[in-house]
């Protein structure tokens, strides 16, 4: 991983923190575990199911279906019946962009879901790419015979055995409802509200199902009901005579099994996909970088994002700086003087993260910086120092010695400029961007983009040109350019910004429109000057010995020092 990473940037960030950049957590919807309030179903049973049947019409022989989004369109069959997948559909809406296809949404879900209800966590990779219609049929529904499983399991890539595993790890969340399969489930007195009878007698995303199917007290309908057609369930569990059901038994193989085929389920797509690398948790990371105009003011703004433990605050002494060089002028790329500021807010939020980040015990905690910039000196690089303040030495992150740089400033997005007025279901934008006003570009236009749409209407992908902009006055060294954009049914648009000059194009990528005109706003920190030679400057030879030498530092602690110190004392003497 190097920065600036986009894409992962953006993966990394909802499945680790669980939520947008406006903190909508699409986490906190499932977990804990939880009930959904008008029906009391299980949501992350509803989701588990949901990325299934999107995989479950993939064809391994012509690699086409599979984790494709291609569910959506797919609603009205009897094999996806159930107000659960229309819930589960419009609890994904919400969540993709330009980066994170509506499938990705699905398999982050997948991954949620057994996370958040203390199962194993599933490895994740992005990239998927949407259908934008349906596919073939071809989910298993409980009356077909075992052939018919068998085959249909084949066809989408898993033998007998997996099959009967697969069907298992799903079967742990939720159950079967009287509003979809009323002669398994008799209705209750409210027909709007399903009846259920669970798989097993825990919420959790446990192997509880499989010692109730061996030890004889199962509830599982699609094991016991009366009328055996409908049995499923009976028929694949007991198909090799048990044994893939008694090799599940130990709750350890349960979840390493659980986990390797579901990661497996949710990496099943279509051939000409390709899947990224598993993408993990940054314990260091930078994001929401950029330079901006705010009360009339050039600001650059960054986060420095740390790990913290779960639940517990991160610690109050630390001290954070950012430190900057110019990017003009005589002292550019901290010739002499390198300028250094303290965050301007601190968020640390815990109770919307992520359940795969909970479960290994962390949270994060964000360090904002906004500073004030002076146009005719600008910003190059910048980079953080974080002090413990408990006698041990600062640490320097400075994107592997070479600081984070700012690719330019050429063209910037002004979102306390621009404005959105809320429409029946989506929005429309006024954006404005700035151009240095030394410059003369040909052309100044934005790329929209907004796959959060609602009735699955294929994303808003359009390019607008933006225009000169008198009505705003020209601040700081920049001029303003802007554009209107209509969003009817987006929930989730974000914007390139472009600006051709001398045959270049400069360009601001995938800027959020959650935050716009209204939104608060964190006053700049103030700045302090020191001289490059009294500080660790990216690049320098100071900065690579220095990052050594922490390492040696916080791998050996003081007594091993000592120890060490003697030993070379005698062996010299
Ligand atoms: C032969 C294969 C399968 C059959 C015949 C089958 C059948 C069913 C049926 C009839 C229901 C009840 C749905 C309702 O009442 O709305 C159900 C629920 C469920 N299935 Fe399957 N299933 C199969 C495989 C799988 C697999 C492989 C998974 C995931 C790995 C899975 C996950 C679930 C989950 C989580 C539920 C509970 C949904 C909820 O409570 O909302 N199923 N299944």
């Amino acid at each position: 991983y190097r920065w600036p990473s986009p894409q992962y940037d953006a993966v990394e960030a909802l499945l680790y923190e669980g939520s947008r950049a406006d903190r909508s957590s699409m986490a906190s919807l499932v977990h804990p575990c939880k009930l959904r309030p008008r029906t009391k179903a299980s949501i992350a049973a509803e989701w588990l199911r949901f990325a299934y049947h999107d995989v479950a019409t993939h064809n391994i022989s012509d690699g086409t279906g599979g984790l494709d989004g291609s569910l959506a369109y797919e609603l009205d069959r009897a094999e996806n019946v159930g107000d659960g997948m229309k819930d589960a559909l419009s609890d994904f809406r919400f969540y993709s962009h330009k980066y994170i296809s509506r499938s990705d949404v699905i398999a982050v879900g997948a991954t949620f879901a057994v996370a958040s209800c203390g199962g194993p966590i599933i490895p994740y990779r992005s990239g998927r790419i949407d259908a934008l219609g349906p596919g073939p049929s071809g989910v298993p529904q409980p009356h077909q015979d075992l052939p018919t499983h068998t085959d249909i399991f084949q066809r989408q890539g898993f033998n007998p055995s997996e099959m009967i595993t697969l069907v298992a790890c799903g079967h742990t969340l939720g159950g079967v409802r009287s509003l979809d399969f009323p002669t398994l489930v008799a209705p209750g007195s409210d027909p709007s509200i399903p009846n259920f009878k669970l798989f097993d007698s825990t919420p959790e995303f446990d192997n509880t199902m499989i010692v109730q199917y061996l030890n004889g007290s199962t509830k599982n309908p699609l094991v016991v009901d009366s009328n055996t057609t409908l049995t499923s369930d009976s028929r694949i569990f007991s198909s090799d005579g048990n044994q893939t059901m008694q090799s599940l038994a130990s709750s350890s193989a349960f979840s390493q099994t659980c986990a390797n085929l579901l990661e497996r389920m949710v990496n099943t797509v279509p051939q000409s996909v390709v899947l990224t690398e598993e993408v993990t948790l940054l314990p260091v990371k930078v994001l929401d970088v950029g330079l901006t105009i705010e009360h009339r003011i050039l600001v650059f703004k960054a986060t420095l994002r740390l790990t913290k433990q779960f639940g517990v605050a991160a610690n109050k002494q630390r001290l954070v700086k950012m430190f900057w060089c110019d990017r003009y002028g005589q002292d550019r790329d901290c010739g002499q003087t390198v300028k250094f500021a303290q965050p301007a807010a601190v968020n640390q939020d815990d109770h919307a993260v992520s359940p795969v980040t909970s479960r290994v015990g962390l949270s994060f905690v964000k360090y904002n910086f906004v500073v004030p910039v002076d146009p005719s000196l600008s910003l190059s690089k910048f980079w953080f120092q974080v002090d413990e303040k408990n006698g041990s030495e600062p640490i320097t992150y400075d994107n592997g010695g070479d600081g984070y740089s700012l690719e330019q400033d050429n063209i910037i997005f002004v979102p306390s400029l621009s404005g959105s007025s809320l429409l029946q279901d989506g929005n429309n934008y006024t954006l404005i961007a700035a151009v240095r006003a030394s410059l003369a570009p040909a052309r100044v236009f934005v790329s929209v983009f907004d796959n959060a749409m609602s009735d699955n209407l294929p994303p808003l992908n359009t390019t607008l040109d933006m225009a000169l902009d008198s009505s705003l006055v020209p601040t700081d060294g920049y001029t303003f350019y802007s554009a209107v954009v209509e969003d009817p049914s987006g929930h989730q648009l974000t914007a390139d910004f472009h600006c051709e000059v001398d045959g270049v194009t400069y360009t601001e990528d995938f800027q959020p429109t959650f935050f716009l005109q209204n939104s608060p706003t964190s006053s700049p920190s103030d700045v302090g000057v020191i001289s490059s030679n009294s500080t660790i400057t990216p690049g320098s030879s100071k900065s690579s010995s220095t990052t050594i030498r922490h390492r040696l530092l916080r791998s050996l602690d003081l007594w091993t020092w000592t120890f060490v110190s003697y030993i070379l004392i005698y062996v010299l003497l």
